[in-house]
């Protein structure tokens, strides 16, 4: 398997080398050279395998012999071992759970398998892999708990202080070992343009073997695309159009649905649901790309106002000029923007309707779904749930008034210590901590 760089398909690399270095030099993303369809009758015949084949699948379809069978089923194993369930809301309207991993978020999924992944590229390697990782919420917390203990492996999480909730926050301060934690004195964007600074500093990548574990790193969005499929399987048959609908930040998780859908899902369309951090619903809707500093909001998750795939979706929809490029991505995917007085009145609507508790992130996601089906009333729609209600909760049990269930592994979380070394959004200030820690 190749990559290129999204800045220039001549800058090519072998998935270890994207995998390892995690942003090409030219701070483009990489991206597969060529994206294979998988067979048509695997599609078809889908319902009969199980999750672990269905990443299988796309794995040797998209790696080829990169990675030998076997190690490849055992980064699997370690790495896709908890479900992702279709619950049904009415006949249109369905969640796809994705919070069922260690830290309660769809993260874990490209997390775990990406730590797996360095983990085998990583044997034999002496000098220490540092992995930097940006988080507006539950990238950290999922890395945290995927890179734990890994041994070779260290990372250091930037999260923007006072914009992630309580438990968000524990999940990637409370750890220690090879996880650390640094509590930055500005937005989400501001920890991603630090982290992409680091990689791009040579006197830095001279001293300190750096890597990336958000979804700029191939390796995270791959793993995101598997469970698209996963419920599609899931999703009763029925002949109508069937929508994802993808609460959305860094557009990560939308990016891997599109390579799902060229790998030949059968997917009519996706929608975009944010929240007041719309650059990309803007785009769609009328062709011009802002990207502006983040506002906070409840769904803190989504709070990223230069989302980084928004180039890899271009790229994957590149057209003959930025008209057509507009064109063809209008063509397959849809945006919804909503504020938070919308987000948290869906919240109380859908817990009195369905008795279903969704989370403000996903809430979005319905918000948008719902505002899809108004229009294209003959669809089916799956809403990926990103993260467990009890993350939030109490933003939550204030919204719904009444109490939620709170997860034991989560709930344990909340008296344990928080350690962080906080530091103003400053370049010169990353650099140094990581000279002074290294
Ligand atoms: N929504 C994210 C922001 C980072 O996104 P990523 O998918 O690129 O890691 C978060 O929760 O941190």
């Amino acid at each position: 398997m190749l990559l290129y760089s999204t800045k220039n398909k001549n800058n090519q690399a072998s998935l270890q080398e994207a995998v390892m270095k995690g942003l090409p030099d030219d701070n483009g993303l990489y991206m597969p050279e060529h994206i294979p369809q998988l067979d048509p009758e695997f599609i078809q015949n889908l319902a009969n395998y199980s999750f672990l084949d269905i990443a299988h699948e796309v794995c040797t379809t998209l790696f080829g012999d990169t990675i030998p069978e076997a190690d490849l089923r055992i980064i699997l194993e370690n790495s896709m071992d908890f479900p992702a369930p279709v619950v049904k809301l009415d006949d249109q309207k369905y969640v796809l759970e994705l919070f069922h991993g260690p830290s309660l978020a769809f993260k874990d999924f490209g997390a775990r398998f990406m730590a797996q992944l360095m983990s085998y590229f990583n044997r034999g390697e002496t000098k220490e892999l540092t992995i930097l990782v940006a988080t507006s919420g539950d990238t950290g917390g999922a890395v945290a708990a995927g890179f734990y203990k890994t041994p070779g492996i260290r990372v250091i999480i930037l999260y923007p202080s006072g914009k992630v909730s309580m438990l968000q926050e524990k999940q990637l301060t409370t750890l220690g070992h090879n996880i650390s934690a640094l509590e930055i004195n500005g937005t989400f964007d501001d920890c991603q343009a630090m982290v992409k600074q680091a990689f791009l500093d040579s006197e830095l990548t001279q001293k300190i073997r750096l890597s990336s574990a958000n979804s700029i790193n191939i390796a995270r969005l791959i793993p995101q695309s598997f469970y698209y499929f996963e419920a599609y399987k899931q999703l009763p048959q029925s002949g109508d159009p069937i929508v994802f609908c993808v609460p959305s930040g860094n557009f990560g998780n939308l990016t891997a649905g599109l390579l799902a859908a060229k790998m030949g899902l059968p997917v009519h369309r996706f929608i975009a649901a944010t929240n007041a951090n719309d650059v990309v619903p803007v785009y769609i809707s009328d062709g011009t790309y802002q990207p502006r500093p983040s506002l906070r909001t409840l769904s803190n998750a989504m709070d990223v106002g230069n989302p980084s795939n928004f180039a890899r979706m271009l790229d994957l929809y590149l057209g003959t000029d930025e008209r057509s490029t507009w064109n063809n991505i209008k063509n397959m995917v849809s945006g919804y923007a909503f504020d938070d007085a919308e987000t948290a009145k869906v919240m109380q609507l859908v817990d009195q309707k369905y008795q279903y508790t969704l989370d403000p992130h996903g809430a979005v996601g319905y918000l948008a779904l719902d505002a899809y089906q108004q229009e294209h009333p003959n669809t089916r729609g799956i809403i990926l749930e990103t993260a467990h209600p009890a993350k939030f909760i109490d933003d939550v049990e204030e919204i719904l008034g009444h109490k939620i269930e709170i997860p034991e592994r989560l709930a344990e979380l909340a008296d344990r210590e928080k350690k962080a070394d906080y530091l103003e959004a400053e370049y010169g200030k990353l650099k140094a901590w990581l000279l002074e820690h290294s």
